[in-house]
Parts: C-alpha cells; sequence; structure tokens
C-alpha cells in the first residue's frame, strides 16, 4: 500500500472514531481517495456533490492537512475536486460502502483504476465476466456482446429494456468496460439519465450548451441508463436528439436502457421513439430458479465466499423478483455469519432471512405478482405493461391487477402505474371483470386460486 492510502486508512479510522456515524456517513464515507498519479505529493480527494466538497474543504481538510503533515513531517495540500469516480447509481449497488469493521475502512480507498475509466464513469466490476446469462438475458447479452465487439457498426441504438434490479445497468457498462480494455483511448461515458436532465439545466444556468454539445458529440460510445426519466423533458429530449443523430450519422456508438419498450415510454417524443428502435431492441426479464442460483454462486465465487448449493437454493427460492434483492438477502446472510461466528449454512440462513421473509409473506411484490402471472400464463413479464389488449395478454393483465388489489397494501392509482402507467379506473375495471368471471367461468376460478396458492407459498 502506498504511503498516501496508508495514511488515509489512519485518517478513516480516526473521523470514524471522533465523529458521530451521521457525520461520519456523511461527509467522510462519501469522500474518494484518487491514488493514480502524484497521490504521495498532491493527494486528490474527490467529493461526490458540491455540497460535501464545500463543507469538507471548510471543516475537516485543515484537520487532514494538520494530520498529514504530523505523519509525514512535512506540509501535504489535499486537493478536493468535484465526484468523478462512482455516480450515484453505482454506488448504490457498493455493498463495501459499509464501515462496520477495518477492511471495509480500506474500501473506501479508490482502486488505482486509469484516469480514462474514471473519466467514463464506469464501474469496473461490471463486466461480462461476472454476468450471468440464462434464458431472461441471453439474447440481450448476445447483442451487447456484439455491440462491445463492433461498436457503432452492429447495431446501433443497442436499446434494452426491462423491470428494476435486472441487470441492465450490469449490461451496458459491461460493454463499456470490453471496449475500454479493446481500446483506452476510446472516449466512453456512462451516464445516468437523470444526470443528463441535470447536465442540460446546468448548460441552460450558464448559457453553456456550447461546451455541453461538444462534449456529448464528441463522444465514442454513450450509454444512457434509464431513459424513462427523460419523458415529459422537452428540452432534455431536443439535446439528446441532438446528440443521438450526430453520433450515429458518425458511426458512435448509443446504449440505452430503460424500464418499458420505446413506445411505451410516457411523455416522450415521436422522433425519439421511432430513433430508439433504428437497431436493436432487447427484454431483459426476470431470471428463473436457476439462474437465480447461479448468481448467487457467482456472486459468492467474486466475493471469494463458499457458498453451499443447498442455501443457494433456499435464498433463491424465496427471492424471486429481482436480481438487486437476490443480492441483498445474500448480503445479508454473510453480515449474520460474520456478526454470529457461524458457519454458512441452511439453518443460519433461514435465520437471517427470517423477518425478511416473514415481511415478504405478509406483503407479496408487485414485481413478483407480474412474474408468476406472466409465467403462470405463458407470457413476457414485458407484456404486463404493455398496452397490447389482445385477449392472450389482456387477461393475465387484469389478473395480475386483481391479485395485486388482493394482496398487496398498494393504491389503485398505484398499481395503474405500475402496469405500465394505466389509470387506476381501468383497475377497477380489472377487478370487476375477474370478480364477476371468478364466479362465472370454472377456468378463470381455478387459475387464480392456483395463483394465489403459488403466490403466498
Ligand atoms: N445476470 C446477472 N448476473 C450477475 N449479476 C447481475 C445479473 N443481473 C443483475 N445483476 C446484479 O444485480 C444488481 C442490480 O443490477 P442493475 O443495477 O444492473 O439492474 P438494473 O436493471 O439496471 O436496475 P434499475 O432498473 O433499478 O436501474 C447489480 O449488482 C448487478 O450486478
Amino acid at each position: 500500500m502506498q504511503a498516501i492510502e496508508t495514511f488515509w486508512y489512519s485518517c478513516l479510522k480516526h473521523f470514524k472514531k471522533e465523529l458521530n456515524a451521521q457525520q461520519f456517513n456523511t461527509w467522510i464515507k462519501p469522500l474518494q481517495l484518487d491514488i493514480s498519479e502524484n497521490c504521495n505529493d498532491q493527494p486528490v480527494l474527490i467529493a461526490p456533490n458540491r455540497f460535501v466538497l464545500q463543507w469538507v474543504k471548510d471543516n475537516f481538510i485543515p484537520h487532514i492537512e494538520v494530520m498529514a503533515q504530523q505523519h509525514f513531517s512535512k506540509k501535504i495540500h489535499f486537493q478536493l475536486i468535484l465526484g468523478n469516480t462512482f455516480d450515484a447509481k453505482s454506488s448504490k449497488d457498493e455493498s463495501l460502502h459499509n464501515i462496520n469493521n477495518n477492511s471495509s475502512v480500506q474500501s473506501l480507498i479508490t482502486k488505482p483504476v486509469p484516469k480514462k475509466r474514471n473519466a467514463s464513469h464506469l464501474n469496473p466490476n461490471f463486466t461480462f465476466d461476472s454476468f450471468v446469462t440464462g434464458k431472461a438475458n441471453q439474447l440481450a447479452r448476445a447483442g451487447a456482446i456484439q455491440v462491445a465487439e463492433r461498436p457503432g457498426i452492429a447495431y446501433n441504438p443497442l436499446f434494452i429494456y426491462g423491470g428494476v434490479g435486472l441487470g441492465k445497468t450490469h449490461l451496458i457498462q459491461a460493454i463499456g468496460n470490453y471496449v475500454f480494455e479493446n481500446d483506452h483511448e476510446a472516449k466512453i461515458r456512462y451516464v445516468h439519465a437523470e444526470k443528463y436532465v441535470s447536465d442540460v439545466v446546468s448548460a441552460y444556468q450558464h448559457k453553456s450548451f456550447d461546451k455541453f454539445k461538444l462534449y456529448y458529440h464528441s463522444l465514442d460510445v454513450l450509454l444512457v441508463d434509464d431513459v424513462q426519466f427523460f419523458g415529459g423533458k422537452n428540452r432534455t429530449q431536443e439535446e439528446f436528439f441532438y446528440a443521438f443523430n450526430t453520433l450515429v450519422e458518425a458511426h458512435k456508438q448509443v446504449i440505452i436502457t430503460c424500464d418499458s419498450y420505446p413506445k411505451e415510454i410516457s411523455g416522450l417524443e415521436e422522433r425519439l421513439v421511432s430513433r430508439f428502435g433504428w437497431g436493436l431492441t432487447v427484454a431483459v426479464e426476470p431470471p428463473e430458479l436457476e439462474m437465480r442460483v447461479a448468481i448467487l454462486l457467482k456472486k459468492a465465487l467474486i466475493e471469494k465466499i463458499a457458498l453451499d448449493e443447498n442455501v443457494a437454493f433456499f435464498v433463491a427460492k424465496h427471492i424471486r423478483s429481482n436480481v438487486r434483492e437476490l443480492e441483498g438477502a445474500l448480503k445479508r446472510i454473510l453480515a449474520y455469519s460474520r456478526f454470529t461466528g457461524h458457519p454458512l449454512s441452511l439453518e443460519l440462513a433461514k435465520e437471517a432471512l427470517k423477518d425478511l421473509l416473514a415481511v415478504q409473506n405478509r406483503q407479496i411484490s408487485i414485481e413478483n405478482i407480474q412474474k408468476t402471472v406472466a409465467d403462470y400464463y405463458k407470457i413476457k413479464v414485458a407484456e404486463m405493461y404493455s398496452k397490447k389488449r389482445t385477449r392472450i395478454v389482456a387477461r393475465p393483465r387484469q389478473v395480475a391487477m386483481t391479485i395485486a388489489k388482493e394482496l398487496t397494501p398498494l393504491s389503485l392509482p398505484d398499481i395503474g402505474e405500475a402496469f405500465g402507467g394505466r389509470d387506476h379506473t381501468t383497475v377497477l375495471h380489472a377487478h370487476r371483470k375477474i370478480t364477476e368471471l371468478r364466479s362465472s367461468d370454472p377456468i378463470v376460478s381455478r387459475d387464480y386460486n392456483a395463483l394465489l396458492h403459488i403466490l403466498r407459498g
């Protein structure tokens, strides 16, 4: 470990002891030490936003510099810059940011990644290698690999859609990382749609649209995550339209993720909707049981943890809605094992997840209902949010809405929203219709009861 890393490590320990948890989590924990260059002479700390930057500068930097002077027996000047390591989205998944022990203190030090990857805002852990493939995502992964191998040529844009926590961000960042590995000079940028919107707002405030355009129009690969956030934001859409055209015409790659199919994004201009469909549009679906087990085993392998298949099966059987929740359950079991000092066994897993499963049994999630009903009727989960009205998808959708009304505490407008932004009257109509059919049509009644049985376990 370099001298400055050692010093920063002791600083973190010092502040962890001196400050209360809230202060530490707000001001010190979000800081990242950039050790990529000149780190011993001019250490750089990266703050996630202006607010933290200013506060740390005024309140902590003098203290840090005094400690540094004592440590190195010379004056060291710390530089503070605005965040460019992990943005809000990637830090959301940073399990290492759990500061309960010494090893996690160490994890607050940024790995020495090349400067360019930092500038791309890519999380180096999101690679094709760490991505588990199965029926639920094989098309999306195949498309992503082709795009990664031939950016700007294979499919442009690549549009990946699907529900929350199903690996869309992971997959598009894997493309970015792959391109980066092959060409360190490629100008790649991962941006969450909300950040793009705030860049447009800031270009407005500072009258700096030229700079904004110069940056976004000069990229080789642009990855935009959760593009549904552009809905209703006209100026953002206009800017994105220009950026999209410029990049695609120059054979630069555009990659987009969204929670729904392009035509179903509400408040999106028609010209963007049609452009989103120019290349390849692929869905990611919730993983099936065996794939969920494989994901758990892969995550355990990455973390160098011996996870028994029985334990993985138990977790995968009970956590069905999405991969993020699956990961959360695994982290919980690991923490419980560390905390109690007991080995990772099936009994321990049951104990660790007891509360979670009890809550889940009481509150079946809407994603679970949608997936279970879609599987039962052998349609795609995406049809739950689609605008299609053919009987083959409309009836299962109505069944799912009715079950959601019966089994979850959600309001009618919330349920409508979860089914592709439908009106609450549609949910009410579905509920009336299915209730009526349950008493007049034995098949509907049988299906409905079977679904309740599956969902309640
Ligand atoms: N197939 C997979 N293999 C390995 N890990 C996965 C897979 N799918 C998802 N994950 C993991 O699940 C977590 C959530 O995935 P990710 O953030 O990519 O989901 P998302 O679809 O972008 O969600 P959101 O819609 O909320 O943005 C990440 O830690 C990711 O690594």
